[in-house]
């Protein structure tokens, strides 16, 4: 089974698809997270990639799925796949359309996770990581729960984004309206986006998931 998980910066995507892999052994493919590694790299490349996603723009719809052809071809056709930030724009869509078919795959569901854009900043601006694990945390809404421990691995260091400032967050917002809300009614004329309400708790938010998936 292949979904598509959609919803701006800070809906929960990453959360909920650290979840599914757990939960139904599905596998993740976060374009955020393999172009986080990309940046690493000190190359042309990487430096560029990290000035993009440092202004919270996007980065080109060749190298996104270019990453994401390359690891579907690296994976089992019954292991399911989550995608997580990809596609962002039309041309992804229809490119995710041409890979998937020549991976003998297809989407099954589009799930929309649908939230209060005001409490989205301060969802973002707050959120810090594992640096070991990646498990999620937050300043207000999820402390680990012995402090500066992480509940998951027990490692102590943890990590923030570089592009999770206020002002770069309103700009992927905007980002996300204008180029990636557009993909949603070619998913709605095939019947097959579901909508959840991701302002729930991240518990509630990953029942509602696993009952689109039964
Ligand atoms: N599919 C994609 N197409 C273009 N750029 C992307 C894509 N996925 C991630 N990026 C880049 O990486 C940044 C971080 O993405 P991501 O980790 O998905 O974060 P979020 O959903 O919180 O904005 C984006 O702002 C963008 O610069």
């Amino acid at each position: 089974m292949d979904i598509i998980l959609l919803g701006p910066p800070g809906a929960g995507k990453g959360t909920q698809a650290h979840r599914l892999v757990e939960h139904h052994g599905m596998m993740q493919l976060s374009t955020g997270d393999m172009l986080r590694e990309t940046r690493k790299a000190d190359t042309e490349l990487g430096r560029k990639v990290a000035d993009i996603m440092d202004s919270g723009g996007l980065v080109s719809d060749d190298i996104v799925s270019a990453m994401i052809d390359a690891k579907l071809a690296d994976m089992g056709p019954d292991v399911g796949a989550i995608f997580d930030g990809y596609p962002r724009t039309e041309h992804q869509a229809a490119q995710l359309d041409e890979i998937l078919a020549k991976h003998g795959r297809s989407l099954d569901h589009v799930i929309e996770l649908e939230v209060n854009e005001d409490a989205l900043v301060e969802r973002i601006t707050g959120r810090f990581t594992c640096a070991n694990c990646g498990a999620g945390y937050h300043d207000t809404f999820k402390q680990p729960k012995v402090e500066g421990v992480c509940d998951e691995c027990g490692s102590t260091e943890f990590k923030r984004r570089p592009d999770d400032n206020e002002e770069t967050v309103r700009h992927r917002m905007s980002v996300y309206r204008n180029e990636t809300a557009p993909i949603l009614p070619g998913y709605e004329k095939r019947g097959i986006v579901k909508r959840v309400d991701g302002m729930g708790a991240i518990d509630d938010v990953t029942h509602a998931i696993d009952a689109i998936l039964a």
